[in-house]
């Protein structure tokens, strides 16, 4: 037992923001499966509330309204990089927070600071209760919810790139839209004032244009484990 605690590798905490479409869901679920590591999928606590707003007759447009709102939801994410899972109010929301209406509406929500205080702390106690380590992707991770991650990554990708990739998810997807409506929305997640998404300055930026999944997975795998060496 004694030998096991000596060997077992230190906990590490891996924060991994970027665009939309950059890479960071399947990135930071394989790399967590990779190292033993637990995963937590930031934007879909944000759809998650968002879907819940909608369910429930909250107009996502008045601020005030989304605010007062935030505290109902009951938002339970699942860390296991092989089985990702959400609930709200103990209800299966994997399904409909991918909607289209979800994804549209998702930054108007996100935006409000109320909202981000309500998820903020509902990550910083999931990534405080991950006691092996945790990869935890979304905006603002690196910079404002884990400022102390031991390591930091920036995922970028062209715009071209990111449309590619996510026209290629659904057949017959129009590529100009889909690129049009990422910019959209990553306009709207950089420009917000509270916590907006930005690279931290002590974070390894990779870009993936050119990069296959598998390749940016190993880069990430190299610079986890070469964190944990202490190099
Ligand atoms: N390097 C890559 N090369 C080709 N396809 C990729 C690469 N990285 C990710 N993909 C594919 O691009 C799509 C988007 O990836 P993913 O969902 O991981 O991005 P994301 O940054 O988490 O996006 P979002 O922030 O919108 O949730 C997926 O279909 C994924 O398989
Ligand atoms: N840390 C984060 C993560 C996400 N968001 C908001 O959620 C939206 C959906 O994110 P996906 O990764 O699932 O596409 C995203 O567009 C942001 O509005 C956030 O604000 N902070």
């Amino acid at each position: 037992m004694e030998n096991a605690a000596r060997t077992a590798p230190a906990a590490v905490i891996v924060a991994i923001d970027g665009p939309s479409g950059t890479g960071k869901s399947s990135t930071s679920r394989a790399v967590a499966a990779k190292l033993g590591l637990s995963y937590l999928d930031t934007g879909a606590q944000y759809r998650a509330i968002t879907w819940w707003m909608l369910t429930n007759g909250v107009d996502v447009t008045d601020a005030a309204a989304v605010a007062t709102a935030s505290a109902k939801p009951v938002i339970d994410s699942g860390t296991d990089p092989s089985a990702p899972a959400i609930t709200v109010d103990g209800q299966d929301a994997s399904g409909p927070i991918r909607t289209q209406e979800v994804t549209s509406r998702v930054s108007a929500v996100s935006a409000v600071p109320e909202v981000r205080t309500r998820i903020t702390e509902l990550q910083r106690e999931i990534a405080r209760a991950a006691g092996g380590g945790i990869v935890v992707e979304g905006r603002d991770i690196g910079t404002t919810v884990l400022p102390g991650a031991d390591l930091k990554i920036f995922l970028t990708a062209s715009a071209e790139a990111r449309a590619a990739r996510r026209s290629g998810e659904t057949k017959g997807a129009d590529v100009a839209a889909t690129k049009e409506a990422l910019i959209k929305r990553d306009a709207a997640d950089s420009g917000r004032k509270t916590s907006p998404l930005a690279k931290a300055d002590d974070a390894v930026e990779v870009d993936t244009t050119d990069l296959t999944l598998d390749q940016v997975i190993e880069c990430v795998v190299t610079l986890v484990e070469e964190k944990r060496a202490g190099k």
